[in-house]
């Protein structure tokens, strides 16, 4: 899969309050503003955050789970699904043209209702549904004094890795906690992914320790982009966000980085540069596969 150089639009959600409608709502308008660009930047691909349509935390999520109407032969059917925020995405990617990764939201199994995952959902320009990511990894945490966190209260894991084959290249998409896990990028560097995208909602103790240290350490080791979307912090919440979404760069160089507030960053992907950093450090052709399981194999 060929990549073309396109720009990638990150929004770092703000105001995700307990009304649904409210949250759909204005993730809609944020959508709208982001892909009409910045001037300097006119993107391709738009995301939005993890969990953007709940409050994020393991009580919420039986409340604000939608069914997505997952089809066992592997088709979306977004015409025939009952989800608000699937309905809401489909439309605002046809309206603005883009290719949106729609953060995540908690999913209910269609065909059991004990089942919900947490689920990024993925349109094409023309809003079709054309793939989704659950979130292998739950975020189960206990840091003492600091935060407790367990998902798998509430949640399953999903059992796929999630790659996209869009217009302008492949794209590998996973969710928060997935990022400490290496396999996922490694896995789809390897498979010709220009980027990996990772809706996530750091927190205040994990945020500054190891936020930018995954993200840069993901894009160094693969040669890709490595973009991680984030919701504004809001203290008066539950769970306080770290905010600071990014994008790398192949080099591990940080590229464009919001503070902690209601923001959209941009960046351009540029296949070049993969090319550029694989050429100049070519560990891409020095691995040691008879030392080691290749992961992608
Ligand atoms: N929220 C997450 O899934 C992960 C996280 O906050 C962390 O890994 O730290």
């Amino acid at each position: 899969m060929a990549t073309q150089a396109f720009d990638l639009a990150l929004i770092q959600l703000g105001n995700v309050s307990g009304s649904k409608e409210h949250n759909l709502q204005h993730a809609r308008e944020m959508v709208v503003k982001a892909a009409a660009g910045d001037g300097n930047f006119k993107p391709r691909v738009v995301v939005l955050p993890e969990c953007f349509n709940s409050p994020y935390g393991v009580k919420y999520f039986p409340e604000y789970a939608e069914k997505i109407g997952f089809q066992n032969d592997q088709q979306y059917d977004v015409e025939k699904s009952q989800s608000d925020s699937i309905k809401m995405l489909s439309s605002v990617a046809k309206e603005t043209g883009v290719w949106l990764v729609g953060g995540s939201i908690p999913e209910r199994d269609v065909s059991d209702n004990s089942v919900l995952y947490n689920t990024s959902t993925i349109y094409s320009p023309e809003g079709k549904l054309v793939g989704i990511h659950r979130k292998v990894h739950l975020f189960d945490i206990d840091i003492p004094g600091k935060i407790t966190f367990q998902e798998s209260k509430v949640l399953t894991g999903g059992s796929q890795i999630t790659q996209i084959d869009t217009d302008v290249g492949r794209l590998g998409v996973a969710i928060c906690y997935d990022v400490r896990f290496p396999e996922l990028a490694m896995i789809a560097a390897r498979q010709g992914c220009a980027a990996m995208i990772y809706p996530g909602a750091f927190n205040l103790t994990t945020g500054p320790l190891h936020w930018e240290l995954l993200a840069r350490g993901r894009a160094v080791d693969n040669q890709i982009y490595v973009a991680m979307c984030s919701p504004a912090r809001d203290t008066s919440a539950d769970y306080h966000a770290w905010g600071h979404s990014m994008i790398v760069d192949p080099l591990g160089k940080v590229v464009t980085e919001a503070d902690e507030a209601e923001r959209i960053v941009y960046a351009r992907i540029d296949p070049e540069a993969i090319k550029e950093a694989r050429k100049n450090i070519p560990v891409t052709i020095q691995r040691r596969f008879d030392v080691y399981p290749d992961v992608s194999a």
